[in-house]
């Protein structure tokens, strides 16, 4: 029969996926959340190739094994689901299993062609598909275990490239240019190449956001006693402390315009004068930024020839909501720390909780995994548990209520696209509401309601509401 002309969009979609090879990486199963058992499978190339998933005889980690993938999960039923390669795409099909096979939370009813990002629930374990080109995932399918990112591994392809990159660049002195939501592991990026670059002075961290403007200037490059009042004595300052290490600026974005001038000098002629002080001293100390901020935008404040001098190697550093498939290690490091020995979630929970946006990313994710392990007794960790999630459907349905900007989706990484902002001011519920939900974090509050800290402030002294912490460390 003749072909149509005219293509279907499923078939613009697969013969797009042509140029992909999709990945299945098993993450994590509710019932042993410490396990850190997550893996990448191998890959199906071949058209018309598949394999059959089905419970594994003993509990060991997913593997595959000849054509049938046996994941080591009780509630997966003996010939669970099959995955084909049919016309470029990966399509995943029902075997008339007991639980049945759930995507992005739906019981597939035929056969579903994956795309990427897809969540696969298959029993009580979680896994998630991902499109990348061959060459990553021939690299990717050599290392199923991931590859190192500070303190855990990664399974998310972008962030292993990233993660590459970081520590080839880590032993160059090259300034680092963190950009990533707030709480998706900046600081930990930052550590990482610290602790990559071989260099032997400290690792010092400077929270811009957090320093009064005033005093800026003093803490960054010290000074000498008596230079303004309440100068008791003379101060290093945070860089010259940095001697041989790293100066990480967290939360760049929100650096001083004064303070901007006098730190591009300092990273040109690598030498520091103390705020007071008149011979300039020598520096040698890599420089690693980090900023939520969109500071590529056209209409940022923040000025061009300093992002420039910091901007060797940028790093967009994805949000949880598109690694997913780090959220089996991410989980059990985090776990791990409760010194519980076994932690269990009910598949309610688990889509509440790993299903989500979680715009505070990982550390949204800390707070209410160790909130839930103190509350769930004997376990396993259900919907009451989990406040996060509970506190974060109630502030979109007050905000809601209020049609304020409260309820606006978590923006997207810094782009260099203009960020959102509005000069209509939120009502004071709207505000409060978004300090509820980042723990009362200032910064976190502004980036939810899209408006800059120092506008955030404004309103809060408007409406008289008390100030609340500047940085999360401040917890
Ligand atoms: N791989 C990991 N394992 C366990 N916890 C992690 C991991 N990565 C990050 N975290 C935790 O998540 C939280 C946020 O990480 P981090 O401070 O690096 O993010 P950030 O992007 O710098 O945040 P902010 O924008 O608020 O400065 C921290 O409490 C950190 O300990």
């Amino acid at each position: 029969m003749a072909r149509p002309l005219l293509t279907t969009q499923t078939e613009q979609e697969h013969s797009v996926q042509q140029k992909t090879v999709g990945l299945l990486v098993f993450v994590l199963r509710y019932d042993d959340l410490l396990a850190a058992d997550s893996r990448i499978l191998p890959p199906i190339t071949r058209e018309g190739a598949k394999y059959e998933v089905g419970r594994a005889p003993e509990v060991r980690p997913a593997a595959l094994a000849g054509s049938t993938l046996l994941l080591p999960d009780p509630f997966v039923s003996r010939a669970h689901a099959r995955l084909v390669r049919r016309r470029g795409a990966d399509v995943l099909e029902d075997l008339g299993s007991k639980l049945g096979t759930f995507v992005n939370g739906e019981r597939i009813e035929g056969p579903r062609a994956l795309v990427d990002g897809d969540l696969l629930e298959i029993g009580h374990s979680l896994l998630v598909y991902r499109l990348v080109e061959p060459r990553v995932a021939v690299r990717l399918a050599s290392l199923p275990q991931g590859i190192q990112h500070g303190p855990t591994r990664t399974l998310c392809p972008e962030l292993a490239s990233m993660s590459a990159d970081l520590e080839r660049i880590a032993r160059t002195d090259q300034p680092v240019l963190l950009l990533a939501e707030t709480g998706a592991g900046k600081e930990i990026a930052a550590r990482f190449v610290h602790e990559t670059s071989g260099r032997a002075g400290p690792f010092v961290a400077v929270d811009c956001g957090a320093i009064p403007d005033h005093l800026v200037e003093g803490e960054l490059f010290g000074h000498r006693r008596g230079a303004f009042s309440g100068a008791v004595e003379e101060r290093r300052g945070r860089i010259r402390s940095a001697e041989g290490g790293t100066v990480f600026l967290d939360e760049l974005g929100n650096l001083p315009e004064s303070a901007q001038a006098s730190l591009l000098r300092v990273i040109q002629e690598r030498e520091v004068t103390p705020v007071g002080g008149e011979r300039a001293q020598k520096v040698d100390v890599r420089w690693i930024a980090a900023t939520n901020e969109a500071l590529f935008s056209e209409d940022s404040r923040f000025r061009a020839d300093l992002r420039a001098r910091l901007a060797g190697y940028v790093a967009l550093l994805p949000p949880l909501r598109r690694r997913r498939e780090d959220l089996g290690f991410l989980v059990a490091d985090i776990l791990g720390k409760t010194g519980l020995s076994s932690v269990s979630i009910t598949k309610r929970a688990a889509r509440a909780l790993f299903f989500g946006e979680l715009p505070g990313n990982i550390r949204e994710l800390e707070r209410a995994l160790s909130s839930a392990a103190v509350l769930m007794g004997d376990g396993p960790i259900d919907v009451q548990h989990l406040s996060v999630v509970a506190a974060r459907a109630a502030s979109r349905a007050s905000a809601r209520a209020e049609g304020s900007a409260a309820d606006a989706p978590p923006a997207d990484p810094p782009t260099g696209e203009p960020q959102r902002s509005s000069s209509k001011r939120p009502t004071r519920e709207a505000i409060e509401a978004a300090l509820a939900r980042t723990n009362r974090v200032q910064g976190e509050a502004a980036r939810l309601l899209g408006v800059h800290e120092r506008q955030l402030t404004r309103w809060m002294d408007a409406y008289g509401i008390p100030r609340a912490k500047k940085s999360s460390s401040e917890a």
